[in-house]
């Protein structure tokens, strides 16, 4: 299958290839196997949710791509980059310029206002957006000189969505985005990054344990103990008004 298609003609590259990817932690005498012999690759522009219950490899496969961990095995690719051999300076570069990263909880400074949080980013990227158009596309132009308590939780998600999107990565990682959120303010946050993928064409990668979101991807990627167990592209995309759950 062609997995870049549906998209526009400039977004069909391949921004990311694994091969056989491996990880164990060792316990003790044991270790846990993490993820086994997991290959895929995702197109430049594609937004993919990731799917698997607790437990499944879903954050260690993140964390690798996003050149927090290192794989135990096989090869992995950013372009025709080779991050699986790649030292700890070259991972931090890789990180800071070609990496944005959503959590659940949205790790904001508590004592810096919503633009002062953005700004932290944009001083030291290296081609940044401007900060304030960074919070008004997540529709934050009116809240910038707001502190996080002084914003809902999906005020702030989307508060570290505009500084992830900010320094203009490659490659947007989210894990478990909607997690700390209720149903509503969920789905204004999944809004904002199909927005994001749309018009910045950020490529974005989404780990949730919810399968109700995988309606909004061009394509899903299932994990079962480690290991792919399915793999797919939905031939009608569901706006995030349209999911349930
Ligand atoms: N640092 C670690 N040391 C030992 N085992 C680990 C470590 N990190 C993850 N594991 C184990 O690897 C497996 C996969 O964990 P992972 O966190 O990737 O799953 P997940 O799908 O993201 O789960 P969740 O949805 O609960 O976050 C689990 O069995 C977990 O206990």
């Amino acid at each position: 299958m062609d997995i870049a298609e549906n998209l526009p003609d400039r977004d069909r590259g391949i921004i990311l290839t694994l091969d056989s990817i491996g990880k164990s932690y060792p316990m003790g005498e044991v270790s846990v196997e993490a993820l086994r012999n997991v290959s895929l690759s995702i197109a430049e522009g594609e937004l993919v949710v990731l799917l698997g219950a607790s437990g499944s490899g879903k954050s260690t496969l993140l964390n690798i791509i996003g050149g927090l961990d290192t794989p135990s095995s096989g090869t992995l690719l950013f372009g025709d980059r080779n991050l699986s051999t790649a030292s700890e300076a070259e991972l931090t570069e890789y990180r800071r310029h070609s990496i944005g990263f959503v959590f659940q909880f949205y790790n904001l400074i508590p004592s810096l206002s919503a633009l002062e949080n953005v700004q932290l980013v944009t001083d030291i990227a290296l081609d940044p957006m401007d900060a304030v158009d960074a919070l008004r596309l997540v529709g934050l132009g009116e809240r910038m000189q707001h502190f996080p308590a002084q914003l809902s939780g999906g005020e702030q998600q989307r508060v570290a969505i505009a500084r992830a999107v900010a320094k203009r990565p490659r490659l947007l990682l989210c894990d478990e985005p909607t997690g700390a959120l209720d149903f509503q303010t969920g789905k204004i946050v999944l809004e904002v990054l199909r927005m994001v993928n749309a018009e910045l064409r950020t490529t974005v990668l989404l780990i949730t344990h919810n399968a109700s979101i995988a309606g909004m991807a061009h394509r899903v990627i299932r994990m079962r103990s480690g290991e792919v167990s399915e793999d797919y592209r939905n031939e009608t995309r569901l706006d995030p008004s349209e999911l349930s759950w």
